[in-house]
């Protein structure tokens, strides 16, 4: 034999000499839940050890979170029932708790990227993205809301806006909206391939933001698809987009492979709310070891391409990574 590929992986030390895939903390970006109130710290049932936490708790988050290299949060708000309706108008409110969250994290880590959650379902009496008329959830009108809606955020000191919505024209028009009223330095990450995925169930519960009526499949993306998102993805990058993302990640490895290999901007993955529930019910169960779990996903998520992943396993993967 001349060749024996064995030989690289012999010992620790030459594994990771080779190791193709490395990661870091500032890999990821923490998605944090803020609720209403004061010392509230809520665990969500189906997200075990993820809490939904009150501004003066989730300052604390922020602070831990840049302590241990993390280097940006993705803020979500759990809006109360009496401010939701079917236009969005607490989205809008500039002392909303959304616009609160952003200035508490800026002022508990100055240095830390704030990114904001933009779309209607947090707000929305119906649980939908959109604007909802009749059954259906209207293309424009949304954007109009969302565009505002970035404005806002970016008036509070969120540093990117996020919209995780899947209308059409929504980056054009954020950018736009956002040039107008000077906000040069906002960036824009863009969901730009968003599967209607049965995988955000948790999610709707952290924020109880389940769809009242119907799906999501009239504007997220069929998971029969590969070539949609590559239009998806490209189109969001003309329009303005800094940043693209792919979500969910386990499921959607080759999407992630293929708009790497499409854009020149970062790609990002969300590794969603359902892919960190598996993972802890199988631990629970005593089917899985959580710790090796957590690293191969993140790992893996990387080695398809992803420059960033948001996964509500952040802080835990530091604390692995340092062991
Ligand atoms: N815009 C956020 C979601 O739709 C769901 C995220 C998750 O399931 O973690
Ligand atoms: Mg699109």
């Amino acid at each position: 034999m001349i060749r024996r590929n064995r030989i690289l992986r012999n010992t620790p030390a030459i594994r990771a000499m080779v190791a193709e895939t490395i990661l870091t903390p500032a890999d990821f970006i923490a998605p944090l839940f803020v609720t209403e109130g004061k010392g509230v710290k809520e665990e969500i049932a189906s997200m075990p050890g993820y809490y939904r936490h009150s501004l003066d708790l989730m300052a604390k988050e922020v602070k831990e979170l840049w302590q241990l290299g993390i280097r940006s949060v993705l803020l979500f708000i759990k809006c109360a029932d009496e401010l939701k309706d079917n236009k969005g108008t607490e989205a809008l409110n500039p002392d909303g708790l959304m616009q609160r969250a952003i200035k508490t994290a800026k002022e508990a880590a100055p240095g830390m990227v704030v990114m904001t959650d933009v779309a209607l379902d947090p707000y929305s009496s119906f649980g939908h993205d959109g604007i909802v008329e009749g059954e259906e959830i209207v293309n424009d009108a949304t954007v109009n809301v969302l565009a505002e809606m970035s404005v806002s955020h970016a008036r509070a000191g969120a540093d990117i806006v996020a919209p995780s919505d899947m209308m059409d024209g929504r980056i054009l028009a954020i950018r736009e909206a956002l040039e107008d009223n000077n906000f040069t330095k906002t960036g824009i990450m863009a969901y730009s391939a968003k599967y209607a995925s049965c995988f955000y169930g948790p999610f709707r519960d952290a924020l109880d933001s389940a769809p009242g009526f119907g799906d999501k499949k009239t504007y997220q993306m069929d998971y029969a698809n590969a070539r949609e998102a590559l239009k998806e993805t490209l189109m969001d990058v003309e329009e303005g987009a800094d940043i693209v993302m792919v979500k969910p990640a386990m499921a959607y490895l080759d999407i992630i492979r293929l708009i790497k290999d499409s854009v020149t901007v970062p790609v990002s993955a969300y590794h969603v709310s359902g892919e960190y529930a598996m993972i802890k019910a199988a631990a629970k169960m005593g089917w899985l070891n959580e710790e090796k779990a957590v690293l191969e996903s993140l790992t893996s998520i990387k080695r398809a391409g992803a420059d960033l992943i948001a996964t509500y396993f952040a802080k835990d993967a530091v604390h692995l990574l340092n062991q």
